[in-house]
């Protein structure tokens, strides 16, 4: 033993995130304590917290990088699904949601596919930032999502392209823009459309009839990180339109730990490779 002090890697968030603007690092004093009760007043009072320019310019450029170095290797997905994640229920009458099926594609890597060695995937299992998400969503524990295929995604939707309406299958979600449409693309949503009890069944019907009268939406540059409750919150993004990919690192959260998703609604998202993947593992388990 030399003596030397075994020292803690640096916590990513710190060289990525602005920290002059939004003090992620210290919530309990002075600036930062304040920030994050700006967050929180914005969580209660709107369902969503906003913050454009969160990544710093640097920063996004070598997130970005990282994304386009990596959505050439990935699928790409033709999503069919009702809002709720599921497959169509053709017993059911032709106005309910969960009979209406609405698809999208989607250039999309999942978390397996993006390498723990990427600024992206570390910043996704930074402490600081998962602490920070906790405290703005008010949770008692909050951790990171554990499926090996919907934890941390990149989604890159191409001119002519939008995301269909969906809630999310866990409960807290950031979607981080990296790179933002020329025009259109808005992440467009209706904060806390649903509880674990009821569903706002007249606002979404309008929203799934296109009326977005009632549906948030916000213009977003490229390094924006927007926190909302996306497994309670309809939501989707509107048509692409120009000459270039929007492309966003979604990350997702959930007060369960462990919380892992079911193989039919990954396989609906993720397609050929995935059924693939959970196949050969069944019957390697069989064998
Ligand atoms: O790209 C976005 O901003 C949102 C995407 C989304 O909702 C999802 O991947 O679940
Ligand atoms: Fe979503």
């Amino acid at each position: 033993m030399n003596g030397t002090p075994m020292t803690a890697r640096r916590d990513i968030a710190l060289d990525l995130v602005d920290l002059d603007r939004y003090p992620i690092d210290d919530l309990d004093h002075g600036p930062g304590a304040d920030f994050l009760s700006d967050c929180q007043h914005s969580m209660d009072q709107n369902g969503w917290c906003n913050l454009d320019g969160f990544i710093r310019p640097d920063a996004l450029t070598r997130l970005n990088g990282e994304a386009h170095d990596l959505l050439p290797k990935a699928e790409i997905l033709h999503v069919k699904r009702n809002i709720y994640q599921g497959a169509i229920d053709p017993s059911l009458p032709k106005d309910d949601p969960r009979r209406m099926e609405f698809t999208h594609i989607a250039n999309q890597l999942a978390d397996d596919q993006i390498p723990g060695e990427t600024a992206l995937k570390q910043l996704y299992r930074s402490d600081i930032l998962t602490e920070f998400v906790r405290r703005v969503q008010r949770k008692a524990q909050l951790y990171r999502c554990a499926d090996e295929f919907q934890a941390l995604n990149i989604v890159a939707l191409h001119p002519d392209s939008w995301h269909a309406w969906h809630y999310d299958t866990t409960e807290c979600t950031v979607t981080l823009l990296l790179q933002a449409a020329e025009s259109g693309g808005e992440f467009t949503f209706l904060p806390n459309s649903r509880t674990d009890e009821t569903e706002d069944h007249a606002a979404v019907d309008r929203l799934l009839a296109g009326d977005m009268s009632e549906a948030q939406t916000f213009s977003r540059g490229a390094g924006t990180f927007t926190l909302f409750r996306g497994g309670y919150s309809l939501h989707g993004v509107t048509k692409v339109e120009g000459n270039h990919p929007r492309i966003s690192a979604i990350l997702t959260y959930d007060e369960e730990p462990g919380r892992v998703i079911d193989d039919d609604i990954n396989i609906r998202i993720y397609g050929k490779r995935v059924e693939n993947i959970l196949a050969r593992r069944r019957a390697e388990a069989n064998a």
